[in-house]
């Protein structure tokens, strides 16, 4: 316990909650209160059980297979391919073994873990939340310390429920608001990207803060510190409040009764103290931002959707002529096109950014009444089963149907293509994900990432769509 007097962060009231000892060279060790895992965690068990070891907390252990699932059907057995299979069946051995919660196929609960989570009530405010996955961050939307590991630091977990970390240095993005009509937190995230570069935030903890940011849904600020990572961040978080406990209550795993008072007095005291110091400081104007397209092969390389092909002649140095260059070759694109001039071959609806029911309602609203042309693929692949349920509860899937789209189960999907599932070479893809990486989508495939409603509208348009022109039509 740390009661100075000195304004602390956010970040440092959870850091010094969960410090068990601190070595000479400054590493901490911090104990881990939540580790979901997935179908890429087999290797830890591995290592584990090599060493004649097992979970040291399994009931804060949390699975689900999401990367290697197939989202055309649920049956395990009829994985074809049987590297995938021998992952998901991995996770199902490990957790039965060692008697860890899964949401396995068979539970209409599974999803792609940093979609279950939150879901499940089980990211929490003031947690510190492990997985071997990059995208982890998206937790920190609850209030949390959530962070990605690799393979050694999970199989740490796994042993000892805590971790050796080095305390990062801490940044307050402060995005001043309101947003304008039709622009979402996938907007806010890519403005921020573009401004400050993928390295922008490399060795921070962010904190998001300002108008535009409390102003946002609990689904609005989970697409938001998805992509802290894309940034560069460790983590990203922004500090509970009202709309942070209105989403958690009755959720399955969060606290009840006379412990949801506790908790709420706990969560309370978290926010980051007036005058609490931060390392960096980055400050953006909400009211400027435009829904946002990539045109390039990283997320920095966002523009607002009004906006042509940058030019790598007017690139301010030689590498970054070189490197936008290249991702214009690879994208098929001319300097000076108009983004919204853009054909698509490809839609895709899902990830862990944008796989959520807020996101497939925003898609929904812009497909109803419109189709897809004939030479579009469009996919919408919920985050979870809950969503997918919730989802078809609404009469979503039908909107979606109706308009030529797929309507899948849940999974991660084309976000990454490990289950099999990808663009072809060339084929140019609207997407909800987080990465436009080269091949992310599958070999030569050419990513674009925009929020849920302009893809629906790249979708009913078969181009990049400046939402707000479907929108204002009604
Ligand atoms: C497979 C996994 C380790 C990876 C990550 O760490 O993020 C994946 O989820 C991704 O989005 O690229
Ligand atoms: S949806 Fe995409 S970004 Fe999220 S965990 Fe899966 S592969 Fe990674």
């Amino acid at each position: 316990m740390n009661d100075s007097a000195a304004p602390r962060t956010l970040f440092e009231k959870i850091w010094d909650r969960h410090r068990i000892i601190e070595r000479e060279d400054e590493q901490v060790l911090l104990f881990v209160d939540r580790h979901f895992i997935h179908d890429g965690t087999a290797p830890a068990f591995a290592t584990l059980h090599g060493r004649g070891m097992a979970p040291k907390a399994p009931e804060r252990i949390f699975a689900t297979p999401d990367h290697y699932v197939p989202t055309s059907h649920r049956d395990v057995t009829a994985i074809a391919d049987p590297e995938r299979r021998g992952m998901v069946e991995a996770l199902m051995r490990d957790t039965s073994r060692h008697g860890i919660t899964m949401f396995g196929l068979d539970d209409r609960r599974q999803g792609i873990v940093h979609v279950i989570g939150p879901e499940e009530g089980l990211s929490q405010p003031g947690m510190v939340i492990v997985c071997a996955d990059s995208h982890t961050s998206t937790h920190g939307a609850l209030g949390a310390l959530a962070f990605g590991v690799g393979m050694t630091e999970t199989t740490h977990a796994l042993a000892h429920q805590s971790l050796w970390q080095r305390k990062a240095r801490s940044m307050r993005i402060t995005v001043d608001g309101p947003l304008g009509p039709g622009v979402v937190a996938k907007d806010v995230i890519l403005a921020i990207i573009a401004k400050i570069g993928t390295a922008g935030a490399t060795g921070h903890v962010v904190e998001y803060a300002g108008e535009a940011i409390t102003g946002l849904s609990m689904e609005g600020r989970l697409t938001l510190c998805n992509m802290s990572i894309e940034a560069g961040a460790r983590a990203g978080m922004v500090a509970p409040d009202e709309v942070t406990y209105a989403y958690l209550a009755g959720r399955p795993y969060s606290p009840k009764g006379a412990e949801w008072d506790a908790a709420l007095a706990k969560w309370k005291a978290l926010p980051s103290d007036p005058g609490a110091v931060f390392d960096t400081e980055v400050t953006l104007d909400g009211r400027a931002i435009e829904p946002m397209v990539t045109w390039g092969t990283s997320p920095e390389d966002a523009l607002p959707i009004g906006g042509v092909v940058p030019d790598p002649a007017d690139a301010a140095d030689a590498e970054r002529r070189g490197a936008m260059e290249r991702a214009l070759a690879y994208m098929g694109l001319e300097p000076g096109m108009r983004l919204a001039d853009i054909p698509v071959d490809r839609v895709f609806i899902g990830s862990c950014t944008n796989g959520r029911i807020e996101d497939l309602r925003a898609a929904a609203a812009v497909v109803a009444g419109r189709r897809v042309p004939e030479q579009v693929e469009a996919w919408v692949v919920p985050g979870s089963g809950l969503v997918k349920e919730q989802a078809e509860a609404e009469g979503l899937d039908q909107v979606f149907k109706a308009a030529g789209f797929q309507w899948r189960e849940a999974g991660c999907s084309m976000c990454l293509g490990t289950n099999g599932e990808i663009a072809r070479p060339q084929q140019r893809c609207a997407s909800t994900s987080n990465r436009n990486f080269v091949g992310r989508q599958g070999p030569g495939a050419r990513t674009h990432l925009m929020g849920p409603a302009m893809a629906a509208a790249a979708a009913v348009t078969g181009r990049l769509t400046d939402v707000r022109t479907l929108q204002a039509g009604g």
